[in-house]
C-alpha cells in the first residue's frame, strides 16, 4: 500500500510529518504534503517529487479544497498520516489571573477537530476507491496523539485533552470504517527532536528526559516514520494506540 501509491501527510512541512513524507517517498509513494506553512510543505514536496498543499486543518473548507486538488493531481491517497498539530502551554489558573479558554479552543480545533476533519474527508474518498487486496483493504489512516494523552503535565490540560480525543477516536473510527476496508491507528509519541519540542525550556526538557528509561534520549523523527511504515505494512494493526516513548512516563511538570 506504499510503493506505487499516493500518500497524504499533514504537518509535512516540519518534524514528524516531514520525516514521514520523506520516508514514504523513499519507499516509492507519491506524497502530498499539507501544511499551514505552504512554503515549508513546498520545500519537502520539492525534495521528494511530491505535491505541496497549503491548508489549515482546522478549516474544513480549506481541507476539502486541498483534498480536491490532491484528487485532481495525484488521485486517491491510500495512506493518510495526520501530523499537523500545536503544542500549547496553558495553565487553567495562570498567575496573572487570566482565562485561557481561547488557548484551549485553538488547541482542540487544530489537534482534534483538524484530525477529525482530515480523517473524514480522506475516508470519504478512500471508501469510494477500488479495494487493493483479497481482504478488501482500501487504505489506512494514521493519527498522531502524544503520551501527554495519558501522562499530561501541569500546563497541558488543553494539549492532553486534544490528544486524548485523538486517541479515543481510534477504536470507534476503525470499527465504523472497517466495512470500507479502511484501518485507523494512532501513534502516541514521547519526546521527539523537532521544532515543536525545541520550544521546551531546558529545565523542562531535562526533567522529561530523566523519566525516559531506555533509550534515554529524545526520539528521532525517522523512528516515528519507521513506525508509520510498520503500521501500513501490517494489516493486523487496526483500532489501536501505540505509545512510541522508550517507556517514558512524563513527570508532573
Ligand atoms: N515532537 C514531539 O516531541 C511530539 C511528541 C508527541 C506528539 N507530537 C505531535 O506530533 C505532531 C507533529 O509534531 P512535530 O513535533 O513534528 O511538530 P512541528 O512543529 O515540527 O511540526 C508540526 C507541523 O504542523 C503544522 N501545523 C500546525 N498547525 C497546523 C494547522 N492548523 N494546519 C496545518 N498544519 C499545521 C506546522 O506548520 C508544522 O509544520 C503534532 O501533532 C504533535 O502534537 C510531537
Ligand atoms: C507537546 C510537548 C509537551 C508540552 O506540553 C510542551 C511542548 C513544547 C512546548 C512547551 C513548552 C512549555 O514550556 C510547556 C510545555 C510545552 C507546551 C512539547 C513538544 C512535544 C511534547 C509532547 O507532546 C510530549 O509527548
Amino acid at each position: 500500500m506504499i510503493k506505487g501509491h499516493v500518500a497524504l501527510v499533514t504537518g509535512a512541512g516540519s518534524g514528524l510529518g516531514a520525516a514521514t513524507a520523506r520516508h514514504l517517498a523513499s519507499l516509492g509513494a507519491t506524497v502530498a504534503c499539507i501544511d499551514l506553512t505552504e512554503g515549508a510543505a513546498a520545500a519537502v514536496a520539492a525534495d521528494i517529487g511530491g505535491l505541496a498543499l497549503g491548508a489549515d486543518v482546522s478549516d474544513a473548507a480549506a481541507v476539502e479544497a486541498a483534498f480536491d486538488r490532491l484528487l485532481e493531481k495525484l488521485g486517491v491517497p491510500r495512506v493518510v498520516v495526520s501530523c499537523a498539530g500545536i503544542g500549547t502551554a496553558a495553565r487553567i489558573l495562570p498567575r496573572d489571573g487570566s482565562l485561557t479558554i481561547g488557548a484551549f479552543e485553538r488547541t482542540l480545533r487544530v489537534n482534534l477537530l483538524g484530525t477529525y476533519t482530515v480523517m473524514s474527508v480522506a475516508a470519504r474518498a478512500i471508501a469510494a476507491a477500488e479495494p487493493l487486496d483479497g481482504d478488501g483493504a482500501r487504505g489506512v489512516i494514521i493519527n498522531t496523539a502524544s503520551i501527554a494523552y495519558e501522562d499530561g503535565q501541569i500546563g497541558q490540560a488543553a494539549y492532553s485533552a486534544s490528544k486524548g480525543g485523538v486517541a479515543s477516536m481510534t477504536l470507534p473510527a476503525s470499527r465504523e470504517l472497517a466495512r470500507f476496508g479502511i484501518r485507523v491507528m494512532t501513534i502516541a509519541p514521547g519526546l521527539f527532536e523537532t521544532s515543536m519540542s525545541a520550544g521546551l525550556p531546558d529545565d523542562v526538557r531535562a526533567e522529561i528526559l530523566k523519566a525516559v528509561p531506555f533509550p534515554s534520549r529524545m526520539g528521532d523523527a525517522n523512528e516515528f516514520a519507521r513506525l508509520v511504515q510498520c503500521i501500513v505494512e501490517n494489516p493486523m494493526l487496526n483500532g489501536s494506540v501505540i505509545r512510541l516513548d522508550a517507556a517514558a512516563r512524563m513527570p508532573i511538570k
